[in-house]
């Protein structure tokens, strides 16, 4: 809000409450949104390590997102539906948890809460009606637009004066509007539109800004500590919420942060321009944790240029830190105890590291701290370390790598969980074998004391004509 970085002090010390606007949930995610997810998840993970207890609220939209910012076109779930022939909300299920699927690959922390736009069409009347209360909206032909006009701080965020804004589209889009730059509270559905609500207007839908207002007022309360989001959100959606919020009477969020976009070949990744990688199709070819550890390494208001190239340094900068930190934990076993000289050394860095994500969260400061340990330890690992300086340089790769950056999560790791697959598959033949063998020697308490432990963790097998087929 104030273009320029400012001290942070949380409203209520040790307590922060955190809002970032979530993905419309109609297609699988790209490395674009991965950029945002993981730079959030980063602030989030630091506020948490500097002792604070945060509340982290993110939301789905799976309504009301039309395709066009000036509230025509179609909403964006309602013609993916149309299009994989589904019902919208089959649409939203099955993104919402493709989108989860990721970000777990990805170890970004879920939320503290979740809200669902289509879980809150109440508290959206409601916020839509004190606006009408106070004559900031207002009704025409069964939609709710927000009166531009009647608020003069709209625009304060982004520093876009009333006059600049959509200049030269007045006329053409302004339809039922009393300003083409009203924005819709709530829209009427039209004959065939499915998702529908009653509403004090009739039949309609909320309008997409409406839902990050409503709901990170209910769970957060006024005066919330941190909103964010992605820089192409800045106007006129979070402008949008904040009119709707303020000009409400309720107190909006205390501070804004916004990422800066990933690109490729200097472009915006985006769906709409086809230059878009989904993390699917990354995590086949990359360890999610190596796209994770690129995406840490440029700063949140930085532009990140994604290339193959970056994937290679990516990959051995993380293997660098990987293994820098296996080596310390087998080194450990069986480390003489003594102190030496790498204890100052780890603590400097420890230092460097923490002065750094104070300073804006700077991650590529952070991540330069963290080799700069590495080169201290990997010199002091040719010759022989204490237990001591072991452990504080684990402790250090464990809090700031581990918890803070979200890095060295083996659980995720694309080649560790492709070759579980490969192993549970020989293990499941070899007990199947096994179960056989039972069988055909007509023992059948055995074989189904092994089909019984094999239920018991999840894994169900059935006898067909072919054989056994099992599936967990
Ligand atoms: N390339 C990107 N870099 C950083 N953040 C992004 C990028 N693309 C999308 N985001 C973030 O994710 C949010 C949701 O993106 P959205 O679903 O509109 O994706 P998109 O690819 O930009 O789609 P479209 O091209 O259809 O607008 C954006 O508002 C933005 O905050
Ligand atoms: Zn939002």
């Amino acid at each position: 809000m104030q273009r320029q970085k400012v001290k942070f002090v949380a409203g209520t010390p040790g307590k922060i409450g955190m809002y970032l606007c979530g993905p419309t949930v109609y297609s699988d995610a790209h490395l674009g949104h991965a950029k945002k997810e993981v730079a959030f998840d980063v602030i989030r993970r630091y506020l948490t390590h500097r002792g604070n207890a945060v509340r982290y609220v993110s939301n789905i939209t799976d309504v009301g997102h039309l395709l066009n910012d000036a509230d025509e076109g179609e909403d964006k779930i309602a013609r993916r539906a149309a299009l994989e022939k589904l019902e919208p909300m089959e649409v939203a299920e099955k993104y919402y948890w493709s989108f989860m699927d990721d970000m777990a690959r990805l170890s970004v922390q879920r939320p503290s809460i979740q809200p669902r736009a289509t879980g809150h069409i109440t508290e959206q009347i409601e916020l839509i009606q004190e606006l009408i209360a106070r004559g900031h909206a207002y009704e025409a032909g069964g939609s709710v637009y927000f009166d531009v006009r009647s608020w003069p701080s709209y625009g304060k965020l982004s520093g876009r004066k009333l006059d600049d804004q959509e200049e030269g589209t007045r006329e053409t889009v302004r339809g039922e509007k009393r300003d083409a730059r009203d924005f819709a509270l709530w829209k009427k559905a039209e004959h065939g539109h499915i998702m529908r609500w009653n509403s004090p207007w009739g039949s309609g839908f909320p309008g997409w800004h409406i839902e990050c207002s409503a709901m990170s007022l209910k769970y957060l309360g006024e005066n919330f500590d941190i909103h964010g989001g992605g820089l192409d959100l800045e106007f006129p959606h979070h402008e949008a919420e904040i009119a709707q919020a303020e000009a409400a009477g309720h107190g909006f969020a205390r501070y804004w942060m916004h990422n800066n976009m990933l690109t490729i070949g200097g472009e915006k990744m985006s769906k709409s321009k086809g230059n878009f990688t989904t993390l699917k199709e990354l995590f086949e070819r990359i360890d999610p944790q190596v796209v994770r550890f690129l995406l840490v390494g440029s700063h949140y208001r930085s532009v990140t240029e994604m290339s193959e190239d970056a994937f290679v340094s990516a990959q051995n900068g993380y293997r660098r830190l990987h293994d820098a930190r296996a080596e310390v934990e087998r080194r450990l076993v069986s480390a003489p105890k003594r102190s030496d000289a790498l204890s100052a050394k780890v603590t400097q860095h420890v230092q460097a590291f923490e002065e750094a994500m104070s300073d804006d969260f700077n991650t590529p400061r952070a991540v330069a701290a963290l080799f700069n340990l590495t080169s201290d330890v990997n010199a002091a690992l040719a010759g022989e370390v204490g237990r001591e300086a072991l452990e504080q340089a684990k402790a250090a790769y464990d809090e700031l790598g581990g918890q803070v950056l979200g890095l060295f999560d083996s659980g995720v790791a694309n080649s560790a969980s492709q070759d579980d697959t490969a192993l549970v598959s020989t293990l499941m033949d070899v007990v199947l074998d096994a179960r056989q063998h039972y069988r055909l020697s007509k023992q059948y308490e055995q074989s189904d004391a092994l089909r019984g432990k094999l239920a018991d963790v999840g894994v169900t097998v059935e006898d067909t004509k072919d054989g056994q087929r099992w599936k967990r």
